[in-house]
């Protein structure tokens, strides 16, 4: 009898609580909550001069996702790239959403990155 119970596939991670949540935008500043479909997600736009410049930035995110093995929906648009993070496994939010979020905040967007004129988030 196999007493240990079945180890959670590689991709599982704990859901959030709306505490949580709450506690991660107040201290992340510009990200949002949002439901992709319906599915509790995460998101911030990077602005930026030109639509190469939007599509560098989320290269960059790819590659992060793909060290991440945590993968967003990416927005691109004409000087503007949005990053959303759920977790697909999970139907939702897990803690590797708030990570992958740090982690994004952390790339250098580049010379040709804005300031976001709708301030946090938008
Ligand atoms: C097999 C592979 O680990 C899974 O498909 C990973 C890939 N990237 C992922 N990314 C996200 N956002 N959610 C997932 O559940 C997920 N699962």
């Amino acid at each position: 009898m196999n007493s240990q119970p079945n180890s959670p596939p590689a991709h599982a991670a704990p859901a959030v609580t709306a505490i949580d949540l709450e506690a991660f935008l107040t201290h992340q500043p510009g990200w949002q909550s949002t439901a992709e479909g319906a599915e509790p997600a995460i998101q911030k736009t990077w602005r930026f001069a030109d639509f190469r410049a939007a599509m560098a930035f989320a290269d960059q995110v790819a590659a992060l996702a793909e060290r991440l093995n945590h993968h967003p929906t990416l927005t691109v648009g004409w000087g503007r790239c949005t990053v959303r993070w759920s977790t697909h496994e999970a139907g939702g939010l897990t803690a590797r959403d708030f990570d992958a979020a740090r982690q994004t905040d952390l790339l250098d967007p580049g010379p040709n990155a804005l300031p976001n004129p709708e301030g946090a988030g938008a």
